[in-house]
C-alpha cells in the first residue's frame, strides 16, 4: 500500500499531500470497507481484472521457458503434439523413468507443479509398459506432483508451509532442522560390491566402503522409491558437478523436502535455463527418502539409517537420515571413483587464488579451517571443500559452500557472515522467536550448525570456479594436543606422509568439563569419501606436486601453549597472517630450523605472528609435559601408518621409501 496512500490510526485510507499536489482526486475509503475492495485511482489506466483471483494472477509474470511452476496460464504438460515432446514433457518422462519401480508397476503418474495450486493439469502420457495387470497396485493409479528445479523463493514457501522448524531469520536465511541426525552417519554407508567394484575399490580394514550386494540395494531402492511415490509431491533437482566443462557430471536429486532441494540447489552447480532445457538423462541419481527408515531386518543393515551407493547403476539411496550433508558427501564419493578413472585427482580441500593467479589448496579434516581460510577477502575463492586437479589445473566440484556456524562472528569471518542472507540454508541454529536473530553460540540443537550458500554469495568468488595448477599445498591440522608448530614447511615426502596420515585432534565435546583430545587419522584428509586405496590418490598428488613444483606446508589451526584445557586455540588472526605469508611467497625465503621427532622445518619469523608461538615448546610452561605429549602423538602417528608400510606409492620406489622415512623419528 505504501505507494498508494497512508493508513491512518483508524484504518481509514487517505491519499497523501504529495498526491494532492499533483491534483489527483482525493480518495477516502469508508471505514469498514470490505477487505477485498481495491483502492485505486480512477484516472489511472484500468487494469483488466474482474475477480480477486484474476487480480492475483496479475502478480505473477510468466518466466523463462524452463523455469518451473507454470500453471495458471502456463503451458500444460503433456498437451503438445505427440511427435515433438516439449522439454517439460521430456523432463517428466525422464523423471518418471527415474522413479519407476523395478519390480512392479511403473509407479505414480507424474504432474508438474504443486498439488495445492488450482490448475489440475494433464499428466505426462504414461509410457505403456508390458506389465501384467496383476502387478498394478494402487500406487500406479495415483498422481505425484513433481516440483522440478524450483527457485529459492518457491522453496522457501514450500518449506515454511509444510516443514516444521522452517523459519526466515532476521537476515533472510531459511532456518531448518535436519531432524534426529545433525551430522553424517559413516557407519551406515554401504557400497555395492559387484564384479567390477570388488577389484576396483578399497575394501576391508580402514576402508569406508562397507559392502552390500546388488539385491539388497534394490530392496532399499524400492523402499525409497515407493515412499517417494506415495507422497503428493516430490522435489527434483537437475544440476551439475565440476566446473571443468569437459568433466562435468549431471546429477538428479529426488527428495521429499524443500530443505533438501534448496540445499542441493545451493551446493551443486546451477544450470542455466538453456542447459536445463537440454539436460537429458542424468549421469547419477539420488533418491533421498531420509524421513523414512530402512528396514533393520534387511541384510547388511545395522540401524534404521542407510546411505547406499551403487556405482554400476549410478544411483544412491538415502533412508533414515535427513542430514543434507549425506547428499553432498555421497556425490563426493562418486567423484572420488569417476575422476581418478580419467586421471583426475579428487580432493577434500578448499581452494583459492591470488591476484597473480597463484593457487593454494587447503586440505584438512572437518573443522580444521578449509572453509574459514579459503574464504579470504584478499583472494578469489574457487571453492571451500571439494576440488579436482586435472592436467589443466583445478576446478571446484560444487556450486556452493557449507560453512560451520558455531561461534561465527562478523568480525572474524565477515564474508561468511554476510553470505547468510536470502537463499542460504541455515541448519540447526537457534534464534530469537520474535526478532529471528540467530545466536551462533547456541549449541542446543547441535555443535555442527551449518550454512549452505551459493558460492557467488562470497563477493570475490571466482566464477567459473576453475584455476591454474596449485603453487602451495597447505595441510591443516587442528592439533588439540598443542604440540605441532603453527606453521612448518614440508618436503615432498613429508607432504605425502601427512597427506596419507590425515591427522587432526578435535575435542570431542566441551559440555562436561575438560576432555582429552582424541586423535583422528583419516587417509587423504577424507577417508570417509575415498573409494580407491589411499595410495592411489597419494601417488597422483605426488606426481602433480612434483610436476608443478608446488610447496607443501603443515599448519596447526589448533592449540598452542598446552593441550586442550591448558593451552588455547591459536588465534584465527595469527593463522591468517601465516597463510598470508605462504601466499606472498615470503615464507619461502625465511630461515628455518628443524624440530626433533617430527623433523618439521619451522620458520624463525612470520610477519604479524609473535615469534614465541612458532616453536611450540616455547609456548608450553611445562616443558616435560610438552615432551611427553609430543612423544605420545608421535606414537599415534606411527601406529596409524603401520597399515601403509606394505604399500608402494606410485611407480617411484625411492619416493615410497622416503615417505615411510618422513614420519616421526624416535
Ligand atoms: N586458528 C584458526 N584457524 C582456523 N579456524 C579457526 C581457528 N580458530 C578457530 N577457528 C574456527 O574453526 C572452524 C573451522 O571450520 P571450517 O568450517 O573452516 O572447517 P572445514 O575444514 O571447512 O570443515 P568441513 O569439511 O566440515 O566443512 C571455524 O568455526 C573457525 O571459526
Ligand atoms: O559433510 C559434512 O557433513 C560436512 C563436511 O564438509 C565434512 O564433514 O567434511
Ligand atoms: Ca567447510
Ligand atoms: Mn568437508
Amino acid at each position: 500500500m505504501a505507494g498508494n496512500g497512508n493508513e491512518n490510526a483508524d484504518g481509514d485510507f487517505s491519499f497523501s499531500a504529495a498526491a494532492a499536489r499533483d491534483a489527483l482526486p482525493r480518495i477516502t475509503t469508508e471505514k469498514g470497507a470490505k477487505s477485498a475492495d481495491v483502492c485505486h485511482d480512477d484516472t489511472a489506466p484500468r487494469v483488466n481484472f474482474q475477480t480477486i483471483d484474476e487480480l492475483h494472477s496479475l502478480q505473477k509474470k510468466r518466466s523463462a521457458p524452463t523455469t518451473p511452476l507454470k500453471e495458471g496460464g502456463g503451458v500444460v504438460m503433456g498437451t503438445s503434439g505427440p511427435t515433438t515432446p516439449s522439454s517439460g514433457e521430456t523432463m517428466l518422462q525422464s523423471v518418471s523413468a527415474s522413479l519407476a519401480s523395478l519390480t512392479r508397476e511403473t509407479g505414480p503418474k507424474l504432474i508438474r507443479g504443486d498439488p495445492t495450486s488450482a490448475a489440475k493439469v494433464a499428466h505426462v502420457p504414461h509410457t505403456p509398459t508390458s506389465v501384467p495387470a496383476a502387478d498394478v497396485s494402487d500406487s500406479g493409479l495415483k498422481f505425484t506432483h513433481i516440483l522440478h528445479n524450483l527457485s529459492p523463493a518457491e522453496l522457501y514457501e514450500q518449506a515454511i508451509k509444510y516443514e516444521k522448524g522452517s523459519f526466515v531469520t532476521s537476515t533472510g536465511a531459511l532456518a531448518t532442522l535436519s531432524g534426529a541426525k545433525t551430522g553424517r552417519s559413516p557407519k551406515d554407508k554401504r557400497v555395492v560390491k559387484d564384479e567390477t567394484t570388488a577389484s576396483e575399490l578399497w575394501w576391508g580394514k580402514g576402508s569406508p566402503n562397507i559392502e552390500m550386494d546388488e539385491q539388497t540395494f534394490l530392496v532399499n531402492r524400492e523402499r525409497a522409491v515407493d515412499y517417494l511415490n506415495s507422497l503428493d509431491k516430490v522435489f527434483v533437482n537437475d544440476q551439475y558437478l565440476n566446473w571443468d566443462p569437459e568433466n562435468r557430471i549431471k546429477v538428479r536429486i529426488v527428495s521429499a523436502r524443500a530443505y533438501h532441494s534448496l540445499f542441493m540447489h545451493n551446493m551443486c552447480i546451477r544450470p542455466t535455463p538453456e542447459e536445463l532445457e537440454n539436460f537429458g538423462t542424468p549421469d547419477f541419481t539420488i533418491y533421498n527418502a531420509g524421513k523414512f527408515p530402512c528396514n533393520r531386518y534387511t541384510h547388511y543393515m545395522t540401524s534404521s539409517t542407510s546411505v547406499d551407493i551403487n556405482l554400476g547403476r549410478r544411483e544412491m539411496v538415502i533412508l533414515g537420515t535427513q542430514y543434507a550433508g549425506e547428499m553432498k558427501k555421497g556425490l563426493f564419493g562418486v567423484m572420488h571413483y569417476l575422476m581418478p578413472k580419467r586421471k583426475i585427482l579428487s580432493l577434500h580441500s578448499g581452494c583459492n587464488m591470488g591476484k597473480e593467479g597463484d593457487v593454494a589448496l587447503f586440505f584438512g579434516l572437518s573443522g580444521t579451517g578449509k572453509t574459514t581460510l579459503s574464504t579470504d577477502h584478499n583472494r578469489y575463492l574457487i571453492g571451500d571443500d571439494e576440488h579436482c586437479w586435472s592436467d589443466a589445473g583445478v576446478s571446484n566440484i560444487e556450486g556452493g559452500c557449507y560453512a560451520k556456524c558455531i561461534d561465527l562472528s562478523r568480525e572474524k569471518e565477515p564474508d561468511i557472515w554476510n553470505a547468510i542472507k536470502f537463499g542460504t540454508v541455515l541448519e540447526n541454529v537457534v534464534f530469537d522467536e520474535h526478532t529471528r536473530e540467530v545466536d551462533y553460540n547456541d549449541k542446543s540443537v547441535t555443535e555442527n550448525t551449518r550454512a549452505a550458500y551459493p558460492i557467488e554469495y562470497i563477493p570475490n568468488s571466482k566464477i567459473p570456479c576453475i584455476g591454474p595448477h596449485p603453487k602451495n599445498v597447505i595441510l591443516l591440522a587442528c592439533d588439540a594436543f598443542g604440540v605441532l608448530p603453527p606453521i612448518s614447511k614440508l618436503d615432498l615426502a613429508q607432504t605425502m606422509y601427512h597427506f596419507i596420515s590425515g591427522y587432526t585432534a578435535l575435542v570431542a565435546g566441551t559440555e562436561e568439563g575438560v576432555k582429552e583430545p582424541r586423535a583422528t587419522f583419516s587417509a587423504c584428509f577424507g577417508a570417509a569419501f575415498i573409494m580407491l586405496h589411499p595410495t592411489k590418490y597419494a601417488a597422483m598428488l605426488a606426481e602433480k606436486m612434483q610436476a608443478q613444483g608446488a610447496t607443501g606446508w603443515l599448519v596447526n589451526t589448533g592449540w598452542s601453549g598446552g593441550s586442550y584445557g591448558a593451552g588455547s586455540r591459536i588465534k584465527l588472526a595469527y593463522t591468517r597472517k601465516i597463510i598470508d605469508a605462504i601466499h606472498s611467497g615470503s615464507l619461502l625465503n625465511a630461515t628455518y630450523h628443524k624440530t626433533e621427532i617430527f623433523g618439521l622445518e619451522i620458520p624463525n619469523e612470520v610477519e604479524g605472528v609473535p615469534s614465541e608461538i612458532l616453536e611450540p615448546m616455547n609456548a608450553w610452561e611445562d616443558k616435560e609435559a610438552y615432551k611427553d605429549t609430543l612423544l605420545k602423538l608421535a606414537g599415534l602417528f606411527r601406529n596409524n601408518f603401520e597399515t601403509f608400510t606394505s604399500h608402494k606409492i606410485g611407480d617411484d620406489g625411492k619416493l615410497t621409501e622416503e615417505i615411510l622415512a618422513a614420519g616421526p623419528n624416535f
